[in-house]
């Protein structure tokens, strides 16, 4: 199918929640060189809110963003470990989108500063920040959806003159560049299978091979750090698997890579360490197994919604369990 003779058509199963069996995502989990290190080095961090990690790539401090009355983001310090995955999760309100939005320059704080590779950045543009290494994915726009995938890579260069002054001027010197950025951009989609697709009009790709494009088009400006805003939603559930691999992958290319998500089981397979947030502050972090242990994310979850399912019970400490349960008598 390619963007001559095709129409729009909208994307399958956009709505379908992620429902894989603990077994099939543990599958998923890629046993490499680099996922062994980096859960070595990690090991060695005390899981507790805020600690310092032994090589952050990005920290964040005292960042406070308020809407009218009501504090949607209050975190005092948070360390991201470079090349590691970290997962950002919480129930529904917790303030992770707000605070993602702070991080990647989508929205200014009342207070904080941050840092990546050790330079400030509160209050720098996104553009800016993705030529400085760190970029964010960004769900396809409509406008977005009615290009092919190839032109959405191109669009996603960082040296693409598009159809500015210089490109006309220049026609040239950009025809060298427009011919590395295509080289590019068909190496990435090769990588993410969507090579085959690159004529096909974005809008007509299904929901996981949306969030793939997704992350191919980010990864044209050779990201240090990409951020991933819910990687999982709207998945089927077939394309998850991938996904998943797709995004172990990039930190066995040595990228760090921070997600926020709100599917525990997926979080708990492949991330190297996890961040709770709970009416905007960070209530724990620390390896996937030990946060699920912890009190205060059975609280803030069990607080958010009661019929959330934390993961597999066989993880959770007896005395959580129990705990549980006794409050699912009361109920
Ligand atoms: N632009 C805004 N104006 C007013 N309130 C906002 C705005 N954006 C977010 N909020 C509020 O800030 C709080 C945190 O919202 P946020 O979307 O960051 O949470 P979240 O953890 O991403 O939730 P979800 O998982 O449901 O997306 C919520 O109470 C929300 O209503």
């Amino acid at each position: 199918m390619s963007a001559e003779n095709t129409t729009e058509k909208p994307a399958e199963n956009t709505t379908e929640p992620v429902e894989l069996d603990d077994e099939t995502l543990a599958a998923t989990v890629v046993d490499s060189e680099t996922a062994r290190q980096v859960t070595e080095t990690l090991a060695g961090v005390e899981p507790k809110v805020g600690v310092a990690k032994p090589d952050p790539i990005l920290r964040a401090t005292g960042v406070q963003r308020r809407f009218g009355g009501m504090t949607a983001v209050d975190v005092d310090h948070l360390e991201v470990q470079r090349g590691a995955i970290t997962a950002l999760i919480g129930p529904n309100g917790a303030g992770k989108t707000t605070f993602f939005n702070l991080l990647t320059g989508f929205d200014k704080p009342n207070q904080g500063t941050w840092e990546f590779e050790g330079k400030q950045i509160a209050r720098t543009s996104a553009a800016k920040l993705a030529r400085s290494g760190m970029v964010r994915t960004f769900q396809l726009t409509k406008a977005l959806s009615r290009l092919t995938v190839l032109q959405n890579m191109l669009l996603a260069a960082p040296d693409n003159p598009g159809e500015n002054l210089f490109g006309a001027l220049f026609r040239p010197l950009w025809s060298g560049v427009e011919k590395r950025n295509t080289e590019k951009a068909l190496e990435i989609l090769e990588r993410f299978n969507l090579a085959q697709k690159k004529d096909d009009f974005a809008g007509s790709l299904s929901g996981g091979q949306r969030k793939l494009l997704e992350m191919a088009r980010a990864l044209m400006t050779d990201p240090a750090m990409i951020m991933l805003d819910e990687p999982m939603a709207g998945v089927n559930p077939a394309l998850v698997q991938s996904l998943l691999g797709h995004i172990q992958a990039l930190r066995d290319d040595g990228m760090t890579v921070l997600f926020v998500e709100h599917d525990m089981h997926a979080v708990r397979h492949i991330s190297d360490w996890v961040v709770v947030m709970a009416e905007g502050r960070i209530v724990a972090e620390g390896p996937p197994t030990s946060v699920m242990q912890d009190q205060a994310v059975v609280d803030a979850y069990l607080g958010a919604h009661h019929d959330t399912d934390l993961g597999d019970d066989s993880l959770l400490d007896p005395a959580v369990l129990a705990r549980l349960e006794a409050e699912e008598e009361k109920r």
